[in-house]
């Protein structure tokens, strides 16, 4: 998979805008984007940026070769053998910005800023979003799933039923960094160092006699990892008398049956009966896994139940972000070089909140310096305003400006951290391990009324007086035209 040249993973589009640019001899002309969603996906309360790894990988490695060559000359008459000539030569020479892997993150604070010539910030519009939107969503589920089970083991189990392989892959490394601790995607352990966990299948149960040979064969071959599938035939009449048995026969070699999975009926009913059974039988220790179609409603509403569960095994729902499959991060050009300068541009929509934020932007995260707290996230211009000298600020009520809340003290924590600068990779890209810890840091900058799962109290995003003053001077600029 990663051995793919990825440089033509781009929309046709984007090659044709190059050529256009090359033609007019515009190529070289700066050119700045900013990529950034407008609405949360599930309903949650924040999203949980990833796919910046995959990016900056893709980024490195950006170069037509021979056979990329050869494919777009057979795909547009009009492109000139100059023009792919000089593709030849294409290197990514710009500066990205980015948020780190594993932030929480809002609506229409900018994620990701490209600043480079236009030819090459056009093309990587495609691969970038098509990351950064996947694995952001996929965060973002695994996360709603840590929210409703904090304490829990956490298992992914979503390969088989995930929209092929980059997705069961690059998700089950989102739903690491969320707070999952484990994945049964053998190829995402070894890549990414993720643990991996596993129990066994029907398949096994169904290949034997019996359930208790089954158990038994399973227990021998690896007796020191045996949790026990014990739904094949009849939960509470045969699989969890048999799992005693065998963790009986463990026991008596000096070894424990880890855990028993349930995989199907009521799993409230049969976990509280199967614990009870485990129990009575001196076993307490032995821990009880639950999958079959889970989510964050199912695992929350189980939990409401009385549950016995101590790890959930998740697998379609989340990797295939079931009730949302899509996030709609969106990358647009907020300036361009005009006349040697940088000249900020606007996108002009009937729906308002489609108009898009002009300018080069940067972004910053206040947190209260009294109570240590998150209270917004602000969107300035370079070097504007109060947030520059550290003075009070307001946080207006974006639909009711005449709220607000004013911050006197407080940290301005710069969230678009320098990732390329002219080319080269400007930072280091932190281990897995450690973009997981961050993330739970950073998520207790939050007051629970944003977390929770329903209908959470949304988090307050503002733009500062000068961006939101030169929005509405394109606004007037462009309508008056
Ligand atoms: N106590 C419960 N409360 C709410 N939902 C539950 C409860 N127990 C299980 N579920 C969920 O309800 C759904 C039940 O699935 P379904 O009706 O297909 O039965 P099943 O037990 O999976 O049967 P089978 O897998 O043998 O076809 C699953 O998503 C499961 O996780
Ligand atoms: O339900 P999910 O959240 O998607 O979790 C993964 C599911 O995949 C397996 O079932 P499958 O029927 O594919 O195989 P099995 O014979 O091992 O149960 C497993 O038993 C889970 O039920
Ligand atoms: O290890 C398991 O129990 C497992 C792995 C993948 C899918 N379902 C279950």
């Amino acid at each position: 998979m990663s051995e793919t040249n990825l440089t033509l993973h781009t929309d046709k589009y984007q090659i044709n805008m190059m050529y256009a640019h090359w033609k007019r001899g515009t190529k070289n002309e700066r050119a700045v984007f900013e990529a950034y969603f407008r609405k949360l996906p599930f309903g949650n309360g924040y999203a949980v940026f990833a796919g910046l790894e995959r990016l900056v990988d893709y980024v490195r490695k950006l170069s037509f070769g021979e056979e990329e060559i050869h494919y777009l000359r057979t795909q547009e008459e009009n492109y000139d053998e100059a023009f792919l000539e000089e593709l030849r030569g294409f290197k990514f020479g710009g500066s990205i910005h980015a948020v780190p892997e594993g932030t929480p993150v809002f609506p229409n604070v900018p994620l990701v800023r490209v600043e480079a010539r236009v030819f090459e910030a056009q093309l990587i519009e495609t691969a970038l979003l098509n990351f950064v939107n996947f694995q952001t969503l996929l965060a973002t589920k695994a996360s709603r799933v840590k929210q409703v089970a904090p304490d829990d083991l956490l298992l992914e189990f979503g390969t088989r039923r995930a929209q092929e392989a980059d997705a069961a892959v690059w998700g089950a490394r989102a739903a690491y960094i969320a707070g999952f601790h484990a994945t049964s995607n053998m190829l995402a352990g070894m890549r990414f160092g993720i643990p991996t966990a596993g129990t066994h299948a029907h398949a096994w149960v169904q290949g034997h006699d019996s359930e208790e040979d089954a158990f038994r064969d399973y227990a021998e071959a690896l007796p020191d990892h045996v949790t026990l599938l014990v739904d094949t035939y009849d939960t509470l009449k045969s699989g969890v008398p048999n799992a005693i048995r065998i963790a009986r026969e463990l026991q008596r070699r000096g070894k424990r049956l880890k855990g028993i999975r349930l995989d199907s009926g009521d799993l409230a009913y049969l976990s509280k009966r199967a614990r009870e059974m485990l129990d009575e039988a001196g076993f307490a220790d032995v821990k009880i896994v639950a999958s079959n179609d889970l989510d964050e409603n199912l695992i929350a509403e189980l939990k409401a139940q009385g549950a016995k569960i101590d790890s959930w095994g998740v697998g379609t729902q989340l990797i295939t972000a079931f009730d949302q499959p899509a996030l709609g991060g969106v990358y647009k050009l907020v300036a361009r070089e005009k006349a040697g300068g940088l000249e900020p541009v606007i996108k002009i929509s009937g729906n308002p909140e489609k108009i898009s934020n002009p300018g080069v932007k940067e972004a910053y995260r206040i947190v209260n310096a009294d109570n240590g707290m998150a209270e917004a996230d602000y969107v300035t211009l370079p070097g504007d305003g109060d947030i520059a000298d550290g003075k009070p600020i307001r946080l207006f009520d974006p639909l009711h400006p005449h709220l607000f809340k004013r911050v006197d003290r407080y940290r301005a924590i710069p969230l678009l951290q320098p990732v390329f600068s002219e080319g080269q990779l400007v930072c280091r890209l932190p281990e897995l391990d450690e973009i997981r810890r961050e993330h739970a840091r950073q998520l207790a900058l939050f007051w629970p009324e944003h977390l929770r799962k329903l209908n959470p109290e949304p988090y307050r995003v503002n733009y500062s007086p000068a961006v939101l003053d030169l929005k509405a001077e394109l606004i007037r600029k462009h309508l008056s035209e």
